[in-house]
């Protein structure tokens, strides 16, 4: 049984205003399987809608459309046991209040009906001494390790994080990547989201890119990593770009994108689609004052598949 199933899913936020009334949507005909065991990294410029994604996927906001299951339970009507399953790092959401940190965490275990010892879950994500004094005063890092305790109550079989690293100093973060392969290693899946690939790469199965609330990617870091081998960009200076250009270059077989950038035209490509590519510009009506090609690196991948802030 796969740990999650998105299928045909939408979220549109609606927000009525004194000048009128705005529709986002931030999740369009998502279909997402997570399989059961692994570590699923969930990657999308800001404002893809990976936390909209997480959303659904804990039942904070619930669907324009399609279905959200995990383990296969429609989560909208998943009982408390089901529920009790899912461990959840939100983003955004911090521990406030006068409570100590060691409050929180056995808040959490109590909330999971688990009986977890809170000093062996503060001292995993490396908490135990600042534990006995309140959460507001804590710093955002140290917030956030909490928080990665609390997620933890309770042994769940599905670990959501939202941003893991937000806040987290380097040994912070090498510490949560220790915890995602020990949860993983114990049997959990986990559903990890960045907009940050080195993050992911390190610890991820396979990935799923996000851009503007469409999956544009799933596949395994190998994958991903034998396509970038495989790939490259050209960069062509014109005197002018004709306009039938990107639709000629598109249809070159190995195109994967074509941009224009004034009179600038960037093509990502398979290596050996270049000279195609590079034979087709110069058919053309316009001048070719300059041609570059490169080998795309991860990074560059990733920009290719997203198009910034959505
Ligand atoms: N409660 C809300 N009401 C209205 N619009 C919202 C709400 N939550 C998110 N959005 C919009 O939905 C889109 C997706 O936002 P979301 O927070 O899911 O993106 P994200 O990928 O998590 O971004 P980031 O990496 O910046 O955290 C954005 O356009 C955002 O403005």
């Amino acid at each position: 049984m796969a740990a999650i199933e998105l299928r045909g899913v939408t979220k549109q936020y609606t927000s009525y205003g004194f000048f009128g009334n705005r529709s986002v949507t931030a999740v369009q005909d998502l279909d997402l399987t997570v399989r059961d065991g692994e570590i699923f990294g969930f990657l999308g410029p800001n404002g893809a809608g990976k936390s909209t994604t997480i959303d659904l996927l804990v039942d904070y906001a619930e669907p324009t459309d399609g279905s959200v299951r995990v383990f296969g339970n429609d989560v909208s009507e998943a009982s408390v046991a089901a529920r009790e399953r899912i461990g959840v790092l939100p983003d955004g959401y911090g521990p406030i209040g006068e409570r100590t940190g060691r409050e929180h965490v056995e808040f959490a275990i109590d909330a999971k009906n688990a009986d977890d010892d809170p000093d062996e879950l503060l001292e995993r994500v490396g908490m135990h001494g600042p534990d006995e004094y309140p959460v507001e005063e804590y710093s955002k890092g140290m917030a956030q390790r909490l928080m990665l305790a609390m997620a933890l109550a309770g042994e769940p079989d599905l670990l959501i994080l939202d941003e893991p690293s937000t806040g987290l100093d380097p040994n912070g973060a090498r510490t949560m990547r220790k915890i995602v392969r020990e949860e993983n290693a114990r049997g959990a899946t986990v559903f990890f989201s960045s907009h940050i690939l080195a993050q992911v790469e390190a610890v991820c199965d396979r990935i799923g890119i996000l851009d503007a609330g469409q999956l544009v990617a799933v596949d395994s870091l190998e994958s991903l990593r034998s396509e970038v081998g495989q790939s490259a960009e050209v960069t062509v200076e014109l005197s002018t770009v004709p306009s039938k250009i990107p639709a000629r270059v598109g249809a070159i077989d190995g195109v994967a994108d074509v941009r224009t950038n004034g009179t600038t035209v960037v093509v990502a490509c398979r290596n050996d689609a270049k000279a195609p590519v590079i034979a087709a510009l110069h058919e053309s009506a316009a001048d070719v004052t300059n041609v570059t090609t490169s080998e795309t690196s991860l990074d560059d991948l990733f920009e290719s598949y997203t198009r910034g802030v959505a």
